[in-house]
């Protein structure tokens, strides 16, 4: 579960106490996640999250991602808002991480994903990379092409103990990206991890984005091409063409996707499947054994790049070029 700092209950009253919140009535690890600790911390005030930021997330960053959730909310995007304390400061400490408190937001992630929830997820997705339009900060996304040359050194030694020839796979497939990658295309403030955990629907409707911490500058079609991988595969790994459908036409009626950004899709998909196979698979050669945490399967985002080392054109994700 994503608790990797435990904290105690004096702490907790400790830290609750700084705020305007009352005091604390429950406080409970959740098990979902996999970067930071997060708790549900319930006050006299109501409940409330309370995120202890954990290796992957750089202290320096922090006012990036929580002036972004202030930023996008002011502009009608539903998300998590950090707290300030009495003294105004959001950004504290805790048990010796960073921490903050954020707003609780209602609603559940879907399990079972339909086509409505990836035709819900295109109008909101292409509304956030309208409202980050002018969000004055800019971080690069250190976790693009440049950043995967030393994560392919860090896990091709022991990638074949996974599957069989994973790292020639690899190498080859980051040499074609290195060698094409684009560079003109329009670009802003990006989520870069908006897979069905961060998306919350109350009953039919889309209720909010949660999960900023990777958001970065970077292609608005890469967050695209992000959500067409994590949205849009059953889990028996088939692509499912409605789906994917659904969320380019949904995110085409917020946004224009120009020829350039269309013809790149095919592209930024296997990119996006490249650098998610390379951190789960760095987390499940590197995993401690006996920890928490499940790391997630590498393989799945193989075979995701499979798929899309096939596809001539996005007539494949079912929209006209
Ligand atoms: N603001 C929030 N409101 C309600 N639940 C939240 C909120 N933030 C996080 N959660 C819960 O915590 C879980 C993990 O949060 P997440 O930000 O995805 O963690 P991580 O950064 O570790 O991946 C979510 O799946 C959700 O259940
Ligand atoms: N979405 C990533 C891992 C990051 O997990 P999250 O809980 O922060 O969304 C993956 O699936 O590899």
């Amino acid at each position: 579960m994503a608790v990797y700092t435990e904290v105690t209950d004096e702490d907790v009253a400790a830290f609750v106490a700084e705020y305007d919140l009352g005091s604390v009535r429950s406080l409970k690890g959740i098990a979902e996640g996999v970067e930071n600790s997060n708790y549900l911390l319930v006050t006299t005030a109501g409940p409330h999250i309370l995120t202890l930021y954990e290796k992957r997330v750089a202290e320096a960053d922090l006012p990036f991602f929580l002036g972004l959730m202030e930023h996008l909310a002011a502009r009608g995007i539903e998300c998590p808002q950090p707290v300030a304390a009495r003294d105004g400061q959001a950004l504290r400490r805790l048990a010796g991480r960073p921490a903050v408190i954020v707003t609780f937001l209602d609603g559940l992630w879907p399990k079972r994903i339909q086509p409505w929830h990836c035709q819900a997820l295109g109008g909101a997705l292409a509304r956030m990379h309208e409202a980050g339009a002018d969000f004055a900060m800019t971080r690069p996304n250190n976790l693009s092409i440049e950043g995967w040359r030393r994560l392919v050194a860090d896990c091709t030694g022991r990638a074949d103990t996974v599957q069989p020839g994973l790292a020639e796979g690899i190498t080859r497939e980051l040499a074609f990206l290195e060698s094409r990658w684009p560079t003109d295309l329009p670009t802003g403030l990006i989520h870069a991890d908006l897979f069905p955990d961060n998306v919350f629907f109350r009953g039919d409707r889309l209720s909010g984005l949660i999960d900023f911490y990777f958001a970065c500058t970077d292609m608005l079609a890469y967050d695209l091409s992000i959500c067409l991988n994590a949205w849009c595969f059953e889990p028996d790994g088939a692509f499912n063409v409605t789906k994917a459908r659904a969320l380019l036409a949904s995110y085409r009626a917020e946004r224009a996707l120009s020829p350039a950004e269309l013809a790149a899709l095919p592209l930024l998909a296997r990119g996006n499947a490249l650098r998610f196979l390379l951190t789960r698979l760095y987390d499940w050669l590197n995993h401690p054994p006996g920890a928490f945490v499940r790391p997630k399967d590498p393989l799945e985002y193989w075979r995701k790049l499979r798929f899309h080392q096939h596809v001539a054109g996005v007539a494949a994700y079912g929209i006209d070029p």
